[in-house]
Parts: C-alpha cells; structure tokens; sequence
C-alpha cells in the first residue's frame, strides 16, 4: 500500500485558496481527485467547513479517507482525461446522491504535472452535467447499443422535463434483454403498442416517439428490445428486490427499475413525477441521474478539450 505523502505546503495554499473560492463562488463541496493517500486529519483541518469528495482510482490511495469524515468514490478510470475523471466523478456524486445536481462545485486536481495539484475549477454542476457525453453512456458498458441508450434517455428527459398537458408524467422504460425482462412482467390490463408490426414500434420514429409520450401517462413501464422496437407497454414490473439499496423516498417504480435491472441485463430508465428526475439503473444500481433542467440536454461527443465557452 502507497504510504501517505508529505502534505505540501502548494497543497495546504490550495485548500486555503479552494475555501475562498467556495465562498466566492456560494459552492459548498470541494472535489479532490487524488494521486496519492493524503495525510486526512491535515486535510480535514485545510479544508474545514467544506463537504469534501474525495476520488482516486485506487482503493489503496483512499483508504483511511472514509474513517476520517470523508466521502469516498472510487474511479475505475486509468488513464482517462483529467476532465472525463472529473465528470465520472461527478456523475457517481450525484448519483449516489453525495452531490445535489444543482450545486455548484470547487475541484482541485493535477492538471499538468502529474503528482502535483495545480488546478482548480469552479464547475456548476446543472451547466456541466446538462452536457451529458456518449461517452458518459458508454460507461455503462452495457450491450444495449448506444443509440438505442440515447433515443431512450433523451425521450425520458423530455418526458420529465414537459409533463404532458401542463401535468407531470412519471414513467419507466426498460430497455435491452427483453426476453428475460417480459419474463417478469405481466400486463395491466390493456397493451397499446399490442397488435401493431415491428416497423410501426421503432423509437428512433419520432411518431412513436410522440405516442410513447401519450402512453406515459397510463400506469405501467414499456419494454424496449436492443434494437429500438418498443416491445410492450403499460407492464408491471415485478423482479426479486433482495440485496437492493435505494435512496429513501424512491418509491414502487424505482425500485421495479432497480430490481429488473438486476434480474436482466437491461438498463431500466424511471421518470420520476413528482420531480422529474431520469435515472439510469443497472444492475440494481443507479448508475446516472439526470435533472430535469430548463434547457434541452445536448449530447455531444467526447472531446479531449474543456468545454469551449466564453471566459469567465
Ligand atoms: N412494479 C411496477 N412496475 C411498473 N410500474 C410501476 C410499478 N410500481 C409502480 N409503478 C408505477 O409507478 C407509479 C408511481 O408509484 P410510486 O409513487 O410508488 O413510485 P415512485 O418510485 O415514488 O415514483 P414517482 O417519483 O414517480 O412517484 C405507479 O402509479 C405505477 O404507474
């Protein structure tokens, strides 16, 4: 196990300069993304007042953290870009519910040298994560193809974001393996996409698109194969709920969605009425969260780069 290294004196002025910038900037988490296990009461004391994330790829760099105060999140991220480190661990943040999506967030990191922290940024969080990337999906690593993922998430998100008629709308979507998905659904009376041939199901049409969002409004989830071709509608849900753990206040139909996800290889996506929020559960884990926010998510591929945009 890497011992801990000597909490510099570069280090102790950057949690100072962090904490200023927190209040500068009304953010009240700071995310470290580390190299190496950290002297933790000397870092506690450094940044005192702030909720502190700390994220590293390794276990070894991390251990002890937890004990000390700290929340921990484990990156399996090698190599990756700084700035894909950074979002993966703010996605695992919010979805482990660590990080209101909302806030706004000060992360100090080793941007050039490696080794050495050197950087910090200022990341609101809604603006940030409201640029979901393909490759945030790709992560999953799932064998639902991505297009079909994407179609899915983006017609979830609209769902929570309009409603229907002014009124929320709640609705799940279980997408992939759906021959062992039907296996635990039976239907809740009356299927509309029933009766209609494959050509007439396909969620890349925006017609059916459109009818799903109609169809959203009845009771039930729709099963979705690998290909698009929207399977079944208006189902319940029912996969054995044991070793599962939710976030209280997460109802029937999250936990439908975390339990079919962990009985098939599906991605289960819940839209949730009262607020809105889309989640991602795979393997009876929730895996991405995503707010309803004003504007419309913009997928975009990875880029190396920052985001472009104005200076500050
Ligand atoms: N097992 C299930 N399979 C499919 N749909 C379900 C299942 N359980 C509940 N639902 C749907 O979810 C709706 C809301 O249930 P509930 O309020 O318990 O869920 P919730 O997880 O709190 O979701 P929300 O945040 O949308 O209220 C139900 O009216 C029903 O349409």
């Amino acid at each position: 196990m890497s011992s801990p290294v000597k909490f510099s004196e570069q280090l102790e002025t950057f949690c100072l300069v962090a904490r200023q910038l927190a209040k500068t900037a009304e953010a009240d988490s700071l995310l470290f993304l580390l190299e190496h296990p950290q002297d933790w009461a000397k870092l506690r004391k450094a940044t005192e007042g702030l909720n502190v994330l700390l994220a590293a790829d390794r276990a070894a760099d991390l251990a002890g953290a937890a004990d000390a105060g700290f929340s921990v999140i484990q990156l399996v991220a090698s190599d990756s870009p700084v700035y894909e480190q950074l979002t993966r661990a703010l996605l695992e943040s919010v979805a482990d519910d660590l990080l209101n999506p909302a806030a706004c967030v000060i992360a100090m990191y080793s941007g050039f040298e490696a080794g050495v922290i050197d950087s910090l940024s200022v990341i609101r969080l809604d603006e940030h994560l409201g640029r979901l990337t393909a490759q945030d999906l790709r992560q999953l690593e799932t064998r639902v193809p991505l297009d079909t993922l994407k179609t899915a998430v983006d017609l979830a998100v609209s769902i929570g974001r309009e409603g229907r008629e002014g009124k929320p709308v709640g609705t799940l979507f279980v997408v992939g393996d759906h021959r062992t998905v039907l296996k635990h659904c039976h239907p809740l009376g009356f299927d509309p996409v029933k009766g209609y041939g494959t050509h007439e199901r396909q969620l890349n049409d925006p017609k059916v698109r459109e009818a799903i969002k109609e169809i959203a409004q009845l009771d039930g989830a729709f099963v979705v194969a690998s290909d698009g071709t929207v399977v079944a509608a208006c189902q319940h849900v029912s996969a054995p709920a044991a070793d599962i753990t939710l976030s209280k206040g997460l109802g029937a139909r999250h936990w439908a969605a975390a339990s079919i996800s962990r009985a098939s290889q599906a991605i289960a996506i819940s839209v949730s009425e009262s607020n809105g929020t889309v989640r991602l559960f795979q393997n009876g884990e929730v895996m991405l969260r995503i707010e309803p926010f004003r504007r419309a998510m913009k997928w975009r591929d990875f880029e190396y780069e920052p985001a472009a945009g104005g200076q500050d």
